[in-house]
Formats: structure tokens, sequence, C-alpha cells
């Protein structure tokens, strides 16, 4: 075995900071939209529009993702894809993301490489690139990842813009990820369907963008549930939103996972979180575009009901829930 085969196994500290960041920054094609990359005292980034829309969201252990549950390419992945899910959820298209990871000096430098790895994975799939960050000593694993994007000459959708009379329309998956979280919280492994789409969120980031093209009047991505973030869209608009069970699709796959662990998949579908799939409200004679369906109605009046009644169950996530 070469000097260079033999498995790198010094830790964080012994890389130390500066050697951290040369190891995930070194050799990294940027996208087009990066003037000037990592290195400087701040990135450059070019956009089509003078506006600029930006997002933070922050993962950490064992709140967001569980490292004996997920790997860390896999949290990598859903730290950048939950961020690019909010950009997406504006009408926008993502043109950088900066990276402020906090984390002890135990960790293996290697383990680093992957989270980064898995970073840059998920923004190659949206045409973007990590363009700076930060590396600070933690006792908790953090990851904060800030998202930039473009809204190419288009007005931002909003929470706010819904109309009494508009569709509600949804893009994406629901219950994927909660029925994951079920399954690992119960010590399983498998089925691979429902524990992938926790370790890993697969947002249809082009879902965005159209939307906002086709004339979408509000829109949001769903991070702690179904019926809590449209709670946030009916508050914004000043209208009530109705569910239709009868167009909202409860997949095969979760409802023979649910019957496995005597579960309600169609909880996880109304409430499940992190599945960042996406609903907006669109004016009933614009049409949706492809990968949009309909799955309720706009009215006059406040809160969010399913079939026109209160849903009687436990809401989404919430951090400090009393
Ligand atoms: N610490 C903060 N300082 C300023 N604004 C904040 C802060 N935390 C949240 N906000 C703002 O409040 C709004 C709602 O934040 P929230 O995090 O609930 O949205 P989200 O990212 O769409 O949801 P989630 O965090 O569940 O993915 C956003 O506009 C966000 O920028
Ligand atoms: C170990 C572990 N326990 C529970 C969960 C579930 N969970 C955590 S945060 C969140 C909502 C989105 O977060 P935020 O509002 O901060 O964007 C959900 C559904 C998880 N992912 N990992
Ligand atoms: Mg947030
Ligand atoms: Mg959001
Ligand atoms: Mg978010």
């Amino acid at each position: 075995m070469t000097p260079e085969e033999r498995p790198d196994t010094r830790t964080v500290s012994q890389v130390g900071e500066f050697g951290l960041i040369r190891r995930v920054t070194d050799d990294r094609r940027q996208p087009e939209s990066t003037l000037l990359g990592p290195g400087d005292d701040a990135a450059v980034v070019s956009a089509s529009d003078s506006r600029v829309v930006a997002t933070t969201d922050v993962l950490v252990q064992n709140v967001h993702f569980r490292l004996d549950w997920s790997g860390p390419r896999h949290v990598g992945r859903k730290a950048v894809a939950v961020n690019l899910s909010d950009i997406a959820a504006m009408g926008a298209v993502p043109t950088g993301l900066l990276v402020g990871l906090g984390c002890s000096g135990e960790f293996s430098a290697e383990f680093v490489d992957e989270l980064a790895a898995g970073m840059w994975e998920e923004a190659r799939r949206a045409g973007t690139g990590l363009v700076g960050g930060d590396m600070v000593t933690a006792t908790e694993l953090t990851i904060s990842v800030t998202a930039l994007g473009d809204l190419q000459g288009r007005p931002p959708v909003t929470r706010g813009g819904a109309r009494p009379g508009d569709v509600v329309a949804l893009a994406g998956g629901l219950g994927w990820s909660a029925a994951g979280l079920e399954v690992l919280a119960r010590g399983f492994r498998s089925p691979l369907s429902v524990v992938g789409a926790h370790r890993v969120p697969e947002p249809p980031y082009g879902a965005g963008p159209s939307a906002a093209e086709a004339g979408a009047t509000s829109m949001i991505d769903i991070s702690d549930g179904l019926l809590a973030d449209l709670e946030h869209v009916a508050t914004a608009s000043g209208v009530s939103l109705d569910i239709r069970t009868d167009q909202l699709e409860v997949p095969q796959r979760l409802l023979e996972v649910a019957s496995a662990l005597g579960a309600d998949a169609r909880h996880w579908v109304l409430n499940g979180g992190e599945d960042q799939a996406l609903v907006a409200t669109f004016p009933e004679a614009a049409g949706l575009p492809d990968g949009w369906s309909p799955v309720g109605r706009v009215l006059a009046g406040e809160g969010v009901t399913v079939d026109g009644a209160e849903y009687s169950g436990e809401a989404g996530w919430r951090h400090w829930r009393q």
C-alpha cells in the first residue's frame, strides 16, 4: 500500500481549521454563476436579476438527523435540499450556497469530506454549488446552510397571494419521510423507499420556477407538515384552505408500511414533515404546469380544513413543543 492509498484516519483536530477548509474547497468545479468562489473574504455570484433571494435553515444533530440513522453523505444532501426547497418555493433558481459547520474535533476529517461531498452532490442536482462558508469547533454537530437565488425577472411567489376560488396543488411526495422516521425510530432499517426518503428528501426543484411561470398566486415548501405549513399560507393570504382527501392520494407503499407498524399512513401524508414537497395555489383558469396535481381549494374564511372539517389529529412538527 502506497502512502496515498492508506486510509486517512486523521481527526478534524489534527487537520485543523484551514486544512479542513482546503479539503472541502480544493478541486471543486464551480457553476457558471460563481464569479469568485471560496478563498477570499466573501464570494461573488452573478444573477440575471438585480434582486437576490436569501434563506437559511439550520440542522442540528439528534434534532434533524441521527448519525446512527444517516451517514454524512445523507446529512450533507439533506442540509442542502431543505434550503434549496425554500429557494424553489419562492419560484427562484439557486445561485449559490454558504455552509456554516460546527463540529467537534473528534470527528474524522473524512467525515467532513463526506458531508461536503453530499452537499456538492445535491447542489449539482439543482445546478448550483457551495461558494463559501465557515468552520468552527462545537459540542453538537450543527450545519447552517444559506441559499441564494435568482427570480429570473419574475415576481417572488409569497405565502400571501392565495385568493378564494384558486386551486391548491401539490408537487412532490408527502408522508415518505415521516414513515421512514417511524421505521427508524422502531429500530428497523428498511424498507429503503421510506428510510431513504427520510435520510434525503427529494424536493421537486424545477416545479417552483414552473409554478411561478404559470402564475401561481402563493407557494410554500412542506417542512413541518402539509396542514401545519398550509396554516402559514392561510394566515398570510387571509383565506381558508380546504384539502380534499379524494384528490390527495395515500400511496400504496405507505399503506403497507403503516399496516406493518400499526400506524396511520393518512396522518403521515397530512402531517409528516421533511418531504420538502411544494404546495401552491393557482387561479382556476391558469391550468396546472407539469408535475402539479390538484389537492384542494381556496375559500373565503380562515384556517385549514380537510374535506370541509377541522382536522382532529396532532398537527405537524414544532420545535419546543409544549
Ligand atoms: N432567527 C431569525 N431571524 C430572522 N428571521 C427569521 C429567524 N428565524 C426565522 N426567520 C424568518 O421567519 C420566516 C419563517 O421561518 P421558518 O424557518 O419557519 O420558514 P421555513 O424555512 O420555510 O420553515 P422550516 O424552517 O420548517 O424549513 C422566514 O422568513 C425566516 O427567514
Ligand atoms: C432524530 C430526528 N428526530 C426527529 C426528526 C423529525 N424532524 C426534525 S425537524 C422536523 C421539521 C423540520 O425542521 P425545521 O422546522 O427546523 O426545518 C422534523 C419533522 C428528525 N428529522 N430526526
Ligand atoms: Mg426555516
Ligand atoms: Mg419553507
Ligand atoms: Mg425551510
